[in-house]
């Protein structure tokens, strides 16, 4: 039989409460108050704890704090990484980014999400879809990333944007719902 960690990670329906999932979760915020408290003089020690917290990272990764995770282990970034202030990723389900990739402050990216029937709601528990960006994103300012989302390579999310569907590459999409405003042309 499965796990709810196991369940949790395949996007099925699983129990948050589980006790493993509420120790990881714990852990994970006590990484992310320490990181939080770093000076901005500790470059060094941000990277370490940085490449401790994320499931994987290049060798640049850049996070100005404060930063939220639910696991940490679920997000896997590439090469250069930039995320600016206040950005929040709740990691429920892998959340993979690809190379020079750049997030300006207060981004949200949420694998998580909640039955939309109250009675199932209740029961308390939930489930998660993966969102997967390509290379050469950059994100604007407050946009939100809906569960299960791909974004293609190339792609700028204008700010404030609220993206709901899949983003092909060499684009520009904004507004809420997110829609293309524009091509890339490279
Ligand atoms: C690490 C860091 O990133 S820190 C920096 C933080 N800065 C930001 O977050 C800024 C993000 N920048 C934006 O959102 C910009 O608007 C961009 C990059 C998406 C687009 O810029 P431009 O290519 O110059 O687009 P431009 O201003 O010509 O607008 C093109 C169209 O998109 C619309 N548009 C522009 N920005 C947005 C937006 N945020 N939401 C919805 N629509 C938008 C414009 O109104 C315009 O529409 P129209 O053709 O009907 O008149």
């Amino acid at each position: 039989m499965k796990t709810e960690k196991e369940k949790m990670l395949a996007g099925e329906m699983y129990n948050p409460a589980d006790p493993v999932l509420v120790k990881e979760r714990e852990e994970a915020r006590r990484k992310v108050r320490i990181y939080n408290q770093t000076l901005e003089t500790e470059g060094e020690k941000r990277t370490k704890l940085l490449k401790e917290l994320l499931g994987s990272t290049g060798e640049t990764v850049v996070m100005e704090p404060n930063i939220r995770f639910d696991y940490g282990y679920n997000i896997h970034v590439g090469e250069n990484f930039f995320a600016n202030f206040d950005c929040t990723i709740l990691d429920v389900c892998e959340v993979r980014f690809g190379d020079n990739c750049m997030l300006a402050p207060g981004v949200q990216i949420y694998t998580a999400t909640h039955p939309l029937d109250p009675t199932e709601r209740n029961s308390g528990r939930e489930y998660a879809k993966p969102i997967t960006f390509g290379d050469n994103v950059w994100i604007g300012g407050s946009a939100i990333i809906n569960p299960g989302v791909t974004v293609g390579d190339n792609v700028v999310i204008a700010s404030g944007a609220v993206v709901t569907k899949d983003v092909p590459d060499n684009v520009v999409v904004g507004g809420n719902p997110a829609r293309v405003i524009k091509q890339i042309e490279l």
